[in-house]
């Protein structure tokens, strides 16, 4: 039986800046659902290989295919439109727009340039894609509260919010935990399995929390001074001396 195709191919990445490089040589193949989280101390590179992958920055060596096809040379925007999308470390939101009204500029900037000429026509189909998606993100009881006025906990499901709104097949999650509150992280991390594994979709996540990968990851990729130092279970990583050695015995 054939293995199929990878959803997400990386050959030989990488990133230099003027000479340095800083992304190096990764190589790694991500199976539609799979959900593969990256680990590595401060520093890495783990959030410039999202940023080559998402196509904030161009890779200056390798290549990257997309369903099979080829990415690499593609800006963001293309590699949006064709299922792949992204959150940030930091929080990316208007304090001074609701939960709903993010949303609904979310969906209607993933309909694209060619419906905004139409938008009333489409306002039933907006209004119904915003209620679903704040429903399955648990935000349906703050609609109308202002981003701004969000626990940190409610911002990055705000976040997801307006990602999953455009159905992106795969999607990049850079440390969507970042100063959340102990108390709020369950509740995260459920969103999270939920996106994963009820709606299916393939998950990229950089997080330094390892008790919170542990019950979410298919495979653990270790980042290390911009290479892939290990890919494996987490179990394996976990027991791998390599990756002991260099990294999780100090920063674990
Ligand atoms: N635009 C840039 N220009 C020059 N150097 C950069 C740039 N972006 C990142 N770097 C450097 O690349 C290295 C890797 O940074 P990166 O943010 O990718 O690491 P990280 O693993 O995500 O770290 P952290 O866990 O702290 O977020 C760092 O030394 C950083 O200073």
């Amino acid at each position: 039986m054939s293995t199929p195709a990878p959803v997400l191919r990386l050959d030989g990445l990488g990133w230099s800046v003027r000479g340095v490089p800083i992304v190096q040589d990764v190589s790694l193949d991500v199976a539609e659902g799979e959900f593969v989280a990256f680990i590595g101390p401060n520093g890495a590179g783990k959030t410039s290989l999202f940023n080559l992958v998402s196509g904030i920055y161009p890779a200056t060596h390798g290549t990257l295919h997309l369903d099979g096809a080829d990415i690499t040379a593609l800006p963001v925007p293309a590699r949006a439109r064709r299922g792949l999308g992204r959150t940030f470390q930091t929080s990316s939101l208007w304090p001074g727009l609701t939960v709903a009204e993010h949303v609904r500029l979310a969906a209607q900037a993933a309909a694209g340039p060619a419906a905004s000429y139409r938008i009333w026509r489409r306002a039933g189909h907006y209004r119904q894609q915003v209620e679903q998606t704040l429903e399955r993100t648990g935000l349906a009881d703050r609609a109308d509260h202002l981003a701004g006025s969000l626990s940190h906990g409610g911002k990055r499901k705000l976040e997801l919010a307006v990602l999953l709104v455009g159905e992106p097949r795969l999607i990049l999650l850079d440390e969507p935990m970042a100063g959340v509150s102990a108390e709020e992280v369950p509740a995260l991390v459920e969103l999270i399995r939920s996106v994963h594994q009820e709606q299916g979709r393939t998950v990229l996540m950089v997080e330094h929390h390892m008790d919170v990968l542990l019950g979410l990851a298919d495979r653990l990729a270790v980042m290390h001074h911009g290479t892939l130092l290990a890919l494996d279970t987490p179990d394996a990583v976990m027991a791998d001396a390599t990756v002991q050695g260099a990294y999780l015995g100090e920063a674990l």
